[in-house]
């Protein structure tokens, strides 16, 4: 199957957002492009008030950066380029006056948890354990680390960080504030997202839209600090150890 990004709309004024790539949701660079267009889009029509950002199948939330797309970069200019594209992503879940509610059904790894950590609000099943594997391939998370610190804090994210192999549990990323839900299935967190998301559309949309304000305040930054750490991850990614680590996983 094709990646894509939909948006289906509901009467109660829920948009639901799903993005697929056949790599277990792994992200290349024209699909970062249409998630972040879509959820801006979506945040800007009058209907919407909450947005659910969800991705397909049922094994991994998302793999991150692709890493086809990062073997291929040659030069910093297009490190650059491709590394925004988590910028756009987590800037339009930021800036949208929207709530935007995440599902994470299975794992998330690297860019991944950023997605996650973009959301306002975010459930999850036992399943979606987390890992920061950017050391491993001789990066960093740079781009997603505003959005993870900003949830888990310092102390956790240096830790998630720094053990770049470990998977750290869906609990653990409860009890760290990544996720303020974990179900035992897909199914119970269907049914928890679909009330949540009802009830919160029956709420005041304006009261809603100051609280998106209120929630992201102190970020207004993120619009030049997220692109100068894609910058930093687009300088890394040309590093010997970059393509050695790459060229392993794919072995
Ligand atoms: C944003 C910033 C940095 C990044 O995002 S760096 C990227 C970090 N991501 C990873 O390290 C993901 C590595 N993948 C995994 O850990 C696992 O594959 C998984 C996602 C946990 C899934 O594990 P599972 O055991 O279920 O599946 P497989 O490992 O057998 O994989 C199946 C299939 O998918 C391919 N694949 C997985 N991840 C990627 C990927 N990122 N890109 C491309 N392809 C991927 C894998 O190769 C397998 O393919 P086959 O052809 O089927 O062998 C930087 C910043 O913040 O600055």
């Amino acid at each position: 199957m094709e990646a894509y990004v939909t948006a289906e709309h509901s009467a109660e004024g829920i948009a639901t957002i799903t993005f697929f790539h056949p790599a277990q949701n792994s992200m290349p660079s024209a699909l970062l492009q249409r998630l972040a267009a879509t959820i801006s889009e979506v945040g800007e029509d009058e209907r919407t008030k909450v947005i659910v950002l969800k991705s397909g199948g049922e094994r991994t939330f998302c793999a991150g950066a692709s890493f086809e797309e990062l073997a291929s970069i040659e030069t910093e200019e297009q490190g650059l380029a491709f590394f925004s594209g988590f910028a756009k992503v987590i800037n339009a879940c930021r800036q949208s006056s929207a709530i935007v509610l995440g599902r994470v059904q299975g794992k998330a790894v690297g860019g991944g948890v950023g997605l996650a950590a973009a959301t306002d609000y975010c459930l999850a099943t036992q399943h979606a354990a987390v890992r920061l594997s950017e050391l491993l391939i001789g990066i960093g998370p740079f781009v997603v680390g505003p959005a993870i610190e900003r949830k888990i804090g310092v102390a956790a994210f240096s830790q998630m960080t720094l053990n770049a192999a470990t998977f750290y549990s869906a609990d653990w990323a409860k009890e760290k504030g990544l996720y303020a839900e974990v179900y035992e299935s897909i199914e119970a967190l269907d049914a928890a997202l679909a009330t949540l998301a009802r009830q919160l559309a029956s709420y005041n949309p304006e009261a809603l839209r100051q609280l998106k304000k209120v929630f992201w305040e102190g970020t207004e930054h993120w619009s030049t600090l997220l692109y100068e750490r894609a910058a930093m991850s687009g300088h890394l990614v040309l590093s010997e150890q970059t393509r050695a680590a790459i060229a392993k996983f794919k072995a």
